[in-house]
């Protein structure tokens, strides 16, 4: 079944203890907490600190997607705050093999997430060592910004490189996911969709998140 995570980008950040709560109750699986450094990208959110308070107010599980330059220096300090799975960029490390092992060792999740522009030869060495691949849909930075349609193809592509090596890792996608983009990820074989605007924009929030899955 797809996992739905919703990113609390889109939330209302002077109550996000109960916009996590407000996600875990419409039935979403995990919550995706956006960490942007204002380097890597182009904007700035939250450090492991909302992330330790966040953790105190439920269990739910934490995918942390670092959007940051150098993020071999944040791993210790985001799996204290309670991160379960931490997700690094292919692009802002030189060490990618030494960080997943870095981050194993803490006895969470690894990711390893892609740019829109960057290519799946790329992660093509690292896949066996990941727990799941994040193909950015939009160019990371902001919510709200319009699905890249080729990205379609990029997950159909990742799904095929995962069943010939006949690997579990999953693919997550994020950027532009709604009622309609989410059909054509599902398809083309993602298992965890991100969704910030879709959801908190809803009136529904339980309608958008079973529209997702
Ligand atoms: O990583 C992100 C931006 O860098 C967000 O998770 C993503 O954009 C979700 O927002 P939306 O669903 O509104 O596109």
């Amino acid at each position: 079944m797809t996992i739905i995570a919703p990113s609390i980008l889109s939330s209302d950040f002077s109550r996000l203890g109960e916009e996590v709560a407000r996600i875990q109750d419409a039935g979403a699986d995990w919550c995706h907490i956006d960490v942007m450094d204002g380097q890597f990208v182009p904007n700035l959110t939250f450090g492991a600190p909302v992330v330790k308070s966040l953790r105190k107010r439920t269990e739910m599980f934490f995918d942390c997607h670092l959007m940051v330059e150098n993020p071999e220096n944040y791993v210790d300090s985001f799996a204290a705050a309670g991160a379960d799975l931490i997700c690094v960029h292919a692009e802002a490390t030189h060490h990618l093999h030494r960080l997943l092992q870095s981050i194993h060792s803490k006895g969470i999740q690894a990711g390893v997430a892609l740019n829109p522009a960057t290519p799946l030869c790329q992660i093509e060495e690292i896949l066996p060592y990941a727990d799941m691949i994040l193909i950015m849909s939009v160019n990371p930075g902001f919510g709200g910004q319009k699905f890249i349609p080729t990205s379609v193809d990029k997950i159909r592509r990742l799904k095929q490189m995962i069943r010939e090596r006949d690997l579990k890792t999953l693919i997550e996608v994020d950027g532009g996911v709604n009622g309609e983009t989410a059909k054509a990820c599902r398809e083309a074989g993602a298992d965890v969709l991100v969704a910030g605007s879709f959801v908190f924009g809803a009136a529904d929030m339980q309608e958008a998140v079973a529209a997702l899955r």
